[in-house]
C-alpha cells in the first residue's frame, strides 16, 4: 500500500474488534489520515475481508491480514494485554510509532512500554476522549482544593464484554486525585468493598465497578464531605469519541522522536504546555 505524502498512513491492529471497527470509521472521517493496513487474529473469519466491510463503512481497498508490513506510517493498537508484547515487537521491527489504547496492563507491561519508548515513539492512554482528559485535569484541581477531609470514590460503568476492572480510566482518575493529595494510589486504593469492612479510613480512594449491557463508558469521581458532595461525571455515548482521539494521536505522533507520550500531550493539556 502506498500512502500519500500529506496523509498519515494508519494500520489498525485487531480491526474486527469493537474499537477496531470504530477506528476504521475515524480514519475514514479524518482529513489527515488514510488506511494503510489492518490485522485480525490467525484463523479469523475476517481474514482477507475488506476492512470497510468489517466496519460497515463500504469498500476501502484494504484487506485484513495476520500481520503488517512497512507500508504504514503509524500503528494503532486496541487489542488485549495478551497481544501487547507482540504488537510492541512488531512496531519496533518495522520502526513505526504506535498508539496504544489497550487497558489492564500489568506493572511489567508498563515497564516494557517505557523500555520500548526508548526506540520508537509511543502514545499510551487509557482513554483517548477529549472530555476524559480534561476531567483528569479537573479532578486533580478539585482534589487539591477540597483536600483530605473529602472522601474520594471512583465509580465506573461499562458494557458486559469488558475484561478488565477497574477500567484504565478509573485508575488514571484515581492517580490524578492521589497525586494531588500527596498519596500513592498503590497504597491507598480500595477495590470493591464487601462484608464487615469497618469504617472508611480517611485517606483511602475507593473504586466501584459496574458491568452491564452496552454501556460505552461512564466515570464518576465523587468527593464526599460531611454535609455536601461534589460529583464529576463523564459519559461516553459512542466509541467514535475514543477512535477519533486515537487517530488524532497517530497523526500527531508521526515524525516525533522516540518517547512515551500521553493523550494529554497530544491535546496540549499537559502541565508544561499550560505554563
Ligand atoms: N484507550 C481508550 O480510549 C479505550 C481503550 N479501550 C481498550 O481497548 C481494548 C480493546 O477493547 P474492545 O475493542 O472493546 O475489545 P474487543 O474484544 O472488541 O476487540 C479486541 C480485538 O483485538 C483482537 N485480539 C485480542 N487479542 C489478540 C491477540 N492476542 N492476537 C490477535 N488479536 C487479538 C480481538 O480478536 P478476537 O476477537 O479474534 O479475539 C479483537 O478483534 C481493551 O483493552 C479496552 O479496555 C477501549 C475503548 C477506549
Ligand atoms: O473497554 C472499554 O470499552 C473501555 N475501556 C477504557 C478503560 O478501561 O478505561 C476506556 C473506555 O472507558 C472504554
Amino acid at each position: 500500500m502506498t500512502t500519500s505524502a500529506s496523509m498519515t498512513g494508519i494500520a489498525i491492529l485487531g480491526v474486527a474488534g469493537r474499537m477496531g471497527r470504530a477506528l476504521v470509521e475515524a480514519v475514514q472521517d479524518s482529513p489527515d489520515a488514510e488506511l494503510a493496513g489492518a490485522t485480525v487474529r490467525e484463523g479469523s473469519q475476517f481474514l482477507q475481508a475488506d476492512v470497510g466491510a468489517i466496519a460497515g463503512v463500504g469498500s476501502t481497498g484494504i484487506k485484513a491480514a495476520t500481520t503488517l508490513d512497512a507500508g504504514c506510517d503509524v500503528i494503532i493498537d486496541f487489542t488485549s494485554v495478551e497481544a501487547l508484547e507482540a504488537n510492541l515487537e512488531l512496531a519496533t521491527r518495522l520502526a513505526r510509532p504506535i498508539v496504544i489504547g489497550t487497558t489492564g496492563l500489568s506493572e511489567a507491561q508498563k515497564s516494557l512500554l517505557s523500555d520500548t519508548a526508548r526506540e520508537i515513539p509511543i502514545v499510551f492512554a487509557p482513554n483517548m476522549s477529549v472530555g476524559v482528559n480534561v476531567l483528569i485535569d479537573i479532578v486533580g484541581r478539585v482534589a487539591s482544593l477540597l483536600g483530605d477531609t473529602y472522601d474520594v470514590e471512583i465509580i465506573e460503568t461499562h458494557h458486559r464484554f469488558k475484561k478488565d476492572a477497574p477500567s484504565g480510566t478509573a485508575l488514571r482518575l484515581g492517580e490524578a486525585a492521589a497525586d494531588a493529595l500527596g498519596r500513592s494510589l498503590s497504597e491507598c486504593a480500595v477495590y470493591g468493598r464487601e462484608g464487615h469492612t469497618g469504617e472508611r479510613t480517611a485517606r483511602e480512594i475507593g473504586f466501584e465497578t459496574i458491568r452491564g449491557g452496552d454501556v460505552v463508558g461512564d466515570h464518576t469521581v465523587l468527593f464526599a464531605g460531611l454535609g455536601e458532595r461534589v460529583e464529576l461525571t463523564h459519559k461516553a455515548s459512542s466509541r467514535l469519541t475514543f477512535a477519533t482521539g486515537a487517530v488524532k494521536a497517530a497523526v500527531w505522533l508521526a515524525g516525533k522522536p522516540p518517547g512515551l507520550y500521553d493523550m494529554r500531550d497530544v491535546l496540549g493539556l499537559s502541565a508544561d504546555q499550560n505554563k
